[in-house]
């Protein structure tokens, strides 16, 4: 195969990469759907050879949907078939919510140390070095889903299985204006990124949103407009500037950051994945899941069990390194970190994740610098200064009416009350 038409790599096969861990940025897309409609999910036994009764136990159902079947023909095929026997993919329901949420789920009982996933490095998608701009892998990615979607070849990379399979993994995926992805500031409204009280999660969004539409402008409408065949999209559509949002969301709530070694300067560079499955693990503050491998050809991306596993359980991994705030959970995921499964089972009053944005808005907790590092003290100033436009009780009268209603907008009070419970408690 060719490298890309463009100036984007997408190296689907790193022959330079060698020993590689994965770091763990983060986690993914939900894909909720309503607790009543499932109707392409049945409580079947899992693929492979699934425990009928721990999924029975757990209540989780296995995805066996067509898509998901094809879904696990590709890992199969790609040299993957060993999870099939250890997981699958299952409907979650979501806590505090009438909502399910898919995600990974044993279908055996797995001991403390032993692989839980492992994915060959030639699966993963290879979006390169690390930058603080998620437009561009975002723009290779999406030369390649309209490649997809418009049933041509899909130019890059060089093997032959995936260009013929990884249909079955973009199918996958949240799909564009799928309601996972509208829970990110990113597709927020202008008055809900208000209602946030959050001058620099607005600023950010803005910020994020300018750089989606000059990188659309500058690599996707000029490309278009060259080559009828680039990201076309139905018909006799082209990639809007909404889909490369939507492609960009993608990558800030999927890439995995994986360490590579470059061969030529033997230096550590971090490099963005898309790494089938395991980017289907949902996020779970204190999960004591271990993410580890190579990315080098022949190599393994591994999920390691950090405690023992029973058929049944959720395989989530913690997003963020354990370090990350609710303001990047909502701006790069899409959803509020309401607490982990250990915090929540020790019914603490403020999570973690909001605790973690006070700390940095009250320029306290500084052992744990995260990628927002500290902030200046006029950005704490105006930070503080914006949340006190109205109290928590007015805040929860607000959200008990029936006066908003708007997701967008109820997610926007729902981290407001958050953020001023932490700091309420931080500060008393
Ligand atoms: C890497 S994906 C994880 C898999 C995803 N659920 C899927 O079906 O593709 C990350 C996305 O999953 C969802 N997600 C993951 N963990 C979540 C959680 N604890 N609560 C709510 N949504 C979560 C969010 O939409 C997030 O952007």
């Amino acid at each position: 195969f060719a490298p890309l038409a463009n100036t984007h790599h997408v190296n689907l096969h790193q022959k330079d990469a060698s020993h590689i861990k994965v770091h763990m940025a983060k986690s993914k897309s939900a894909t909720k759907r309503k607790n009543s409609s499932q109707s392409n999910v049945s409580s079947l036994k899992g693929f492979g050879a699934p425990s009928s009764a721990a999924t029975a136990s757990s209540g989780v159902s296995i995805d066996r949907s067509k898509s998901a079947l094809a879904f696990y023909d590709y890992i199969a095929a790609n040299g993957g078939e060993s999870n099939l026997k250890r997981v699958g993919l299952g409907e979650f329901p979501l806590p505090g919510t009438d909502l399910n949420i898919r995600g990974v789920v044993a279908l055996q009982d797995i001991r403390k140390g032993d692989p839980i996933i492992e994915i060959p490095y030639e699966m993963a998608l290879d979006f390169g070095r690390q930058s603080v701009d998620p437009t561009l892998p975002a723009t290779s990615f999406l030369q390649m889903y309209c490649q997809w979607k418009s049933g041509q070849d899909i130019k890059a990379g060089v093997a032959t299985l995936r260009s013929q399979y990884i249909g079955d993994y973009f199918a996958m995926l949240p799909a564009y204006q799928s309601v996972d992805c509208l829970g990110s500031t990113d597709f927020f409204s202008d008055e809900a990124l208000e209602m946030l009280q959050s001058p620099l999660v607005k600023e950010e969004t803005l910020l994020r949103r300018d750089l989606v539409k000059a990188r659309y402008e500058r690599d996707i409408e000029t490309m278009a407009a060259m080559s009828s065949n680039l990201y076309r999209w139905g018909e006799d559509g082209f990639a809007t500037f909404s889909h490369l949002q939507w492609a960009t969301w993608l990558i800030t709530s999927r890439v995995l950051t994986v360490q590579a070694r470059e061969s030529d300067t033997g230096a550590t560079v971090p490099h963005r994945l898309f790494i089938p499955l395991i980017d289907m693990c949902n996020h779970d503050r204190d999960s004591p899941h271990i993410l580890s491998g190579r990315a080098e050809p022949g190599g393994m991306l591994k999920v390691m069990a950090g405690k023992d596993v029973q058929s049944g359980d959720a395989i989530d991994i913690s997003y963020g390194g354990g370090v990350e705030g609710n303001d990047r959970f909502i701006q790069d995921y899409g959803f509020l970190d309401s607490g982990g499964s250990k915090e929540r089972a020790g019914g603490t009053a403020v999570a973690e994740a909001y605790r973690l944005v006070a700390k940095k808005l009250l320029d306290l907790g500084k052992k744990t610098i995260n990628s927002m590092g500290r902030l200046s003290i006029e950005d704490q100033k105006r930070s503080l200064e914006a949340l006190k436009a109205t109290t928590i009780s007015e805040d929860e009268a607000l959200l008990a009416s029936d006066k908003v209603i708007k997701c967008d907008e109820r997610a926007a009070l729902v981290y407001r009350i958050g953020i001023k419970k932490a700091i309420q408690e931080l500060t008393d």
